[in-house]
């Protein structure tokens, strides 16, 4: 997997059909080596079936699923790391003790030592896996998909029900994991953990990929404008040039020219002291796309 230009995991034309829905339906894209790859969706989109085909666990009905260039064999378990929900944890095992436990399985393991200084497990080693706080569980889950080495880590909602300050310890774990020069495959509800994640995101919608790039080129090819915020007492009878919003109590300007558009509004005589100048987000782009009729 030294070739920079083979993507670690290409999938073409990947199906899935249940017995009453197609989950799945007819989606490639290809994920460079060391990169952060994230599915968006709504629920149901259909980014835990796909994951779960990429890792093994389900079959595809129809499509190719390609790893390092080749179809996947037995060997692709011992290269992956997948971060499985916390049932997976022996309960009454302590943080130690589950490391012990799952390295025990593969044939290569990483030193254990980093592993619990990178995953901040040291406070509480010895503590039952049933007695964690919600981010240590997420932390101890996340060593345990680390634990032999693997070159490519699946992680489906990693930060789903994380407080901020735990979801932010998070994110400097897996740009830890990115440094290291491993692939991260994430599925997420969160745009900004995307937004700061990840390298590429496809956001799916039933079934199939409506918006796919790097969250830059999405944002720079979706909107060409920034939002400049004005609270309505200090805009007074202005009649912005550029397409506005009134809102019950701020207008909102979307500039595709910020220098031209403050200009104006200077000359203008508008007090600009509480003006505030918004860029578009990956949630707007969201929820955009989720409004958007699709063929
Ligand atoms: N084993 C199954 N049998 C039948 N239908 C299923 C099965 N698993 C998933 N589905 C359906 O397939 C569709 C896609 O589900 P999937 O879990 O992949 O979506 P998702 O994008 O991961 O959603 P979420 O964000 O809620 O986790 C949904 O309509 C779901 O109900």
């Amino acid at each position: 997997m030294d070739s920079v230009s083979t993507p670690v995991i290409e999938v073409r034309n990947l199906v899935k059909n249940y017995p009453k829905l197609r989950a799945v339906d007819g989606i490639s894209f290809a994920i460079k080596p060391g990169s952060c790859f994230g599915l968006l969706g709504p629920n149901g989109a259909g980014k835990s079936t796909t994951i779960e085909m990429i890792e093994g666990i389900k079959s595809q009905t129809s499509g190719e699923i390609l790893f390092a260039g080749t179809p996947m064999d037995k060997d692709f378990k011992q290269l992956a790391g997948i971060q499985f929900q916390s049932t997976a944890l022996q309960d009454f095992l302590t943080v130690e003790e589950n490391l012990k436990l799952f390295a025990s399985f593969y044939r290569t393991q990483t030193n254990l030592q980093t592993l619990i200084k990178d995953c901040d497990l040291g406070g509480f080693l010895d503590r039952d896996a049933s007695k964690l706080s919600g981010g240590q569980r997420q932390r101890l889950l996340l060593a345990l998909a680390l634990v032999h080495d693997p070159q490519v880590i699946f992680l489906d909602e990693p930060t789903t029900g994380l407080d901020p300050h735990a979801r932010r310890q998070f994110w400097d774990l897996i740009n830890k994991i990115k440094a290291a020069k491993k692939t991260v495959i994430l599925t997420t509800h969160y745009m900004e953990e995307a937004y700061r994640l990840c390298d590429e995101i496809a956001i799916m919608s039933e079934g199939k990929i409506i918006a796919q790039g790097s969250p830059d080129e999405l944002l720079a090819k979706h909107f060409g404008d920034s939002i400049i915020e004005l609270p309505l007492s200090d805009i007074g009878d202005y009649k912005p040039f550029e397409t506005y919003y009134f809102h019950e109590d701020r207008v909102e300007i979307l500039s595709k020219n910020l220098t031209e558009s403050l200009k104006r509004l200077l000359h203008a005589g508008i007090n600009l002291d509480r003006l505030k100048i918004r860029s578009r987000t990956l949630e707007d782009l969201f929820l955009e796309l989720m409004q958007s009729p699709r063929d």
